[in-house]
């Protein structure tokens, strides 16, 4: 059983007014526990649109998705998500303290445990100290990461991420990923949605890249990386103790360590010169 189920999922929103806009054509992708997925787009591709689809939001107008099995339709789905909206908007006159409680008790979170999680969550979003405040006091990057302690409170199975880094500071974006690689140390399912293509090279197992409703590719990122290599730097040191930093092409990078070799020169260091995944992304899209 996958963690998460796309089957052909479309979605047209039907206009009166306004012509109608085919915002999903169909889209299939699974995803197993223990991985993460970026779900990658240009602005307008149908990344929230997916997202609302999954979390039951919206009626997709064709398809259907499961997540560990059970239709995201039905509300039994939900209890094993955590989701976090693309802008949050929580209730304002709580404080996050409060709020986290409300989550867990909505999740059926032991008493207990749920205030040590609570604290938990808190901490390792850095809200301690503004705990006690109302949530409508804080600041945008502050309300993101409420949106991520109320993500984990209940620690769910699977993990649907509408832009998590969206809003944060650096060290915030930092914060997020640590986080989400740990989710997937202890196997589970993360799927979110970004524009930021060193957000996916980060920290994603694979990369799906959505443009217009449709998937345009599904990869691992190591194989787009490896597939992007088109050279390398050798950095080496001549027999008079003189450094040098060589580019070779990608075919020639046998013969040229076998001249190196017998030229008596040292290698020091080898680095692939390559396409990343912005480049990857912007090639699919401006085709
Ligand atoms: N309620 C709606 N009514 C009509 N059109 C909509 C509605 N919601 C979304 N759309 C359209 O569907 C398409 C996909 O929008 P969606 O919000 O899913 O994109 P996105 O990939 O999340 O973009 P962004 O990165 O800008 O958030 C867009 O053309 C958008 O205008």
């Amino acid at each position: 059983m996958y963690a998460l189920e796309i089957n052909g999922l479309a979605k047209t929103f039907k206009g009166k007014k306004f012509k109608s806009v085919e915002a999903l054509k169909g889209l299939h992708l699974s995803i197993e526990r223990g991985e993460v997925l970026g779900f990658l787009g240009p602005n307008g591709a149908g990344k929230s649109t997916t997202i609302k689809c999954l979390m039951g939001l919206i009626r997709p107008s064709a398809g259907s998705a499961k997540i560990l099995g059970r239709d995201t339709a039905s509300a039994d789905a939900r209890k094993v998500v955590g989701y976090l909206p693309e802008n949050p908007a929580f209730y304002d006159y709580l404080s996050a303290e409060e709020y986290l409680r409300f989550v867990g008790r909505v999740h059926q979170v032991p008493a207990p445990l749920l205030a040590q999680r609570v604290a938990e969550m808190l901490k390792l979003l850095e809200l301690w100290d503004a705990r006690k405040r109302l949530i409508r006091s804080y600041s945008k990057g502050m309300v993101q990461r409420v949106g991520l302690a109320q993500v984990l409170v209940h620690d769910p199975e699977v993990y649907i991420l509408d832009e998590p880094m969206s809003g944060l500071d650096p060290i915030g974006r930092a914060l997020v990923k640590d986080i989400i690689l740990d989710l997937k140390r202890r196997g589970k399912c993360v799927f979110f949605s970004t524009h930021i293509t060193d957000d996916v090279e980060k920290v994603c197992d694979r990369v799906a890249v959505i443009d217009k409703g449709e998937l345009l590719a599904v990869d691992r990122v190591e194989n787009i990386l490896q597939r992007g290599v088109e050279g390398y730097t050798v950095y080496v040191t001549t027999p008079d103790g003189h450094s040098e930093e060589v580019y070779v092409e990608k075919a020639a990078l046998q013969s040229f360590l076998q001249q190196t070799v017998s030229a008596k020169q040292v290698i020091e260091k080898i680095e692939p010169r390559r396409k990343d995944m912005e480049a990857f992304f912007l090639e699919l899209v401006s085709k």
